[in-house]
């Protein structure tokens, strides 16, 4: 049955960012934010960066990066060529709504950063602890509550969680088994984890 209840329809995904070439159009406050975002997670990750100008903090956090390109210039069409997923960063909203209009036509993933209307998909705040990694979304309502509400998890989920799934993942590849058998040991076995109310 179709639940039309839904509030929040966005589709999480988490991207293999490192198979992908990404553009980034803008070089300044949000665009190094949405490169740090991008670099924080995906630290291989192929970006090329068009602005005509690029701020100084940029360049020196794009630094340590060898597969982050920096092409000082403005935008231009051929740089869409070859690209799988597009950022668009640029104090320009007529540029990012032409460029989203083309981006569109080549079947393109857009995200516009101050224009939620134009985005196909948004970034969310992340909590990374070892290879747990969780993605908040408040659906575009409150960015500022989406950034407390991953300081919260932070601080509640523990740093050792990460021996906690390398035991799971030992206690995974152990059990000999049909796939049904697999499900229940392994529901056996994490029951506990979480105190329920
Ligand atoms: C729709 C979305 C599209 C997208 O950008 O992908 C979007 C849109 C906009 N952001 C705006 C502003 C701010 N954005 C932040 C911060 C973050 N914004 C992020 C995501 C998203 N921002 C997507 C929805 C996510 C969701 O579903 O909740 C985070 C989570 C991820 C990331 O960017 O990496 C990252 C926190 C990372 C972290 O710390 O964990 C802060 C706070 C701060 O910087 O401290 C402010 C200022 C305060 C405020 O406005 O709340 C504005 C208004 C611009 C203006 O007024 O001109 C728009 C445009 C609009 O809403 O119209
Ligand atoms: N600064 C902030 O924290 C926030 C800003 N915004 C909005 O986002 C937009 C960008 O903000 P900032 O990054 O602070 O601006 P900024 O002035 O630091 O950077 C703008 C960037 O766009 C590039 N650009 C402009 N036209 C271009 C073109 N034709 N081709 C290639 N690059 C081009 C510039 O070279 C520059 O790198 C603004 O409209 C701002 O109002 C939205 C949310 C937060």
């Amino acid at each position: 049955m179709q639940n039309t209840d839904i509030k929040n329809r966005l589709f999480p995904v988490f991207l293999k960012l490192e198979e992908l070439n990404v553009l980034l159009v803008g070089g300044g406050n949000v665009g190094l934010e949405k490169l740090s975002a991008m670099l924080n997670n995906s630290p291989d990750a192929v970006i090329t960066v068009v602005a005509d100008l690029i701020r100084d903090e940029l360049k020196a956090f794009a630094k340590d990066y060898p597969n982050v390109l920096l092409v000082e210039r403005k935008f231009q069409y051929s740089d869409l060529e070859n690209k799988d997923l597009l950022i668009l960063a640029t104090d320009n909203p007529d540029l990012h709504a032409s460029i989203k209009r083309i981006a569109a036509e080549r079947h393109l993933l857009c995200n516009v950063a101050d224009t939620p209307s134009l985005c196909d998909f948004y970034l969310g705040s992340i909590v990374q602890k070892g290879d747990l990694k969780i993605g908040i979304s408040t659906n575009g309502k409150s960015p500022t509550m989406a950034k407390r509400m991953r300081e919260f998890l932070d601080d509640i989920i523990p740093a050792d969680v990460q021996q906690l799934l390398e035991n799971l993942r030992e206690i995974r590849k152990s059990i000999k088994g049909d796939f049904q058998e697999k499900i229940k040991i392994m529901n056996e076995v994490t029951e506990g984890l979480i105190n329920k109310k």
